[in-house]
């Protein structure tokens, strides 16, 4: 099979299949404009997909914008629509600037892709040997070493894919060269300061200089560990059904009653399942501490912006900003993401626009459907047996003045006089979702 065969059958495989929508992220480099160029070849073979490319302007180098009207002017040759997301960048927390951007990168090329879309990033074999070096620096473990997969599926429905994951740079370049293609080059990749560039520019051509399938075998070593990785969760998933109240928290007892590494082991995959930042293992061996404090205490862990309590024998995990501000929002979206990990509300086109949601009035009296009596919405959070800090969290749904629902730590009630059509174009998922 030729390059350029080899190069169209691996983004093909992306584009067969039902119809879907289909996005390129395009920065412009010489990698995702490939990828454009491959997908724009395709697509008349798949005219029953939609296709779009994204490229997103961070604002941090004095040439964005050139970067975005180079992007506009090849995606118009292509005739191939285009959508530019503007976004700030912040560097707080680990990993700094570099971090930051590609997690809101993420997140702008997401939020313009649809359920079961899939992105298709142009990252190649030499990027996953840098990634799985990167995660050697850390310290990591298999899932970490895992690095880049293939395909992911994200738990909104939308999907990541790497088509060009197991093709050379210098393959790239060669049909990029071939094709003629005009790409830009962005100057802050040579600049070491970054450890990815650092890897790039000094270390990884001296490494493939002495073994040329390095990145090769990179790949197949992340593929191992993501198929160990994988085994290990099947087991953790077992392990933490056995242990879990309705609020997602670790029965404390039932924890320590396995090994120390179990221990770590099902914690970390825990917080992982509530997409949330790994703790370090010092912070983990913090944990015993927690776990054994007196009984009056109120002991907490703190890590990034979450944090780890213990409530009558259970793990919990709460966000440390507790409320979002969130005082009142129309819902005019048929599927609205709840602030404060509460989850998701699905309504029926007939309710979009008559709905709104704010956060809970101290005052209101509410009378979930089923229940006999009406009671302040203190006492149902004391019969649940909601912990403090959750019922902070809750948030109130209103038709029109009248209150229809509460939202509250996984679950939905529905007041007693609310029809059951109404209550039945109202669909909420629980966050994290129920495994
Ligand atoms: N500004 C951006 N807008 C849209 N997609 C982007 C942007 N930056 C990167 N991507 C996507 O993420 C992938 C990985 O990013 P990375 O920073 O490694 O690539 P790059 O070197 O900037 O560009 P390229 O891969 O196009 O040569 C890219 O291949 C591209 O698909």
């Amino acid at each position: 099979m030729n390059l350029q065969q080899t190069v169209t059958n691996s983004v093909r495989a992306f584009l067969e299949g039902k119809p879907k929508q289909v996005v390129v992220a395009y920065s412009g480099g010489v990698d995702s404009h490939l990828m454009l160029a491959t997908v724009a070849e395709l697509a008349t073979e798949y005219p029953a997909n939609q296709y779009l490319a994204v490229h997103v302007n961070h604002g941090l180098s004095p040439n964005a914008d050139k970067w975005q009207q180079h992007c506009q002017k090849v995606c118009e040759e292509y005739r191939f629509p285009l959508k530019i997301q503007q976004v700030k960048v912040q560097a707080s927390g680990n990993g700094g600037v570099e971090a930051a951007a590609r997690k809101v990168r993420y997140q702008a090329i997401e939020s313009v892709t649809q359920h079961k879309g899939v992105i298709l990033l142009a990252q190649h074999v030499q990027d996953q040997l840098e990634t799985v070096l990167l995660q050697l620096k850390r310290g990591a473990g298999p899932k970490g070493l895992s690095a880049m997969g293939q395909t992911l599926e994200k738990e909104n429905g939308i999907i990541l894919a790497r088509p060009f994951l197991q093709i050379e740079k210098q393959h790239i370049l060669q049909l990029a060269k071939h094709k003629n293609l005009q790409w830009i080059e962005d100057e802050s990749n040579q600049d070491s300061r970054f450890d990815r560039n650092f890897l790039r520019t000094q270390i990884v051509p001296s490494l493939i200089a002495r073994w040329p399938n390095l990145a090769e075998a990179a790949h197949r070593t992340a593929k191992l560990c993501a198929e160990q990785q994988r085994l290990l969760d099947e087991v953790n998933e077992q392990h933490l059904q056995g242990m879990i109240n309705q609020r997602f928290a670790i029965d404390i007892p039932k924890l320590l009653s396995l090994s120390q590494a179990w221990q770590n082991q099902i914690v970390r995959y825990w917080l992982a399942q509530q997409q949330l930042t790994m703790p370090s293992y010092s912070v983990l061996d913090e944990l015993p501490k927690l776990f054994h404090a007196k009984q009056d205490a109120n002991p907490s862990i703190e890590i990034d912006d979450y944090q780890l309590r213990r409530f009558r024998d259970h793990l919990y995990c709460v966000r440390k900003k507790n409320v979002e501000v969130f005082s009142e929002r129309k819902l005019i979206a048929r599927n609205t993401i709840l602030p404060n990990f509460l989850g998701q509300l699905r309504i029926a086109d007939n309710l979009i626009g008559e709905l709104t949601i704010k956060s809970r009035d101290n005052s209101l009296t509410f009378k979930p459907k089923a229940a006999r009596h009406s009671k302040p919405l203190k006492q149902w959070f004391k019969e649940w047996n909601v912990p403090v800090w959750e019922r902070e969290r809750s948030l109130v749904v209103y038709l029109h003045e009248q209150v229809i629902a509460i939202v509250c730590d996984q679950q939905i009630f529905f007041a007693d006089n609310v029809s059951d059509d109404v209550a039945s174009s109202i669909h909420f998922e629980a966050s994290p979702p129920k495994l």
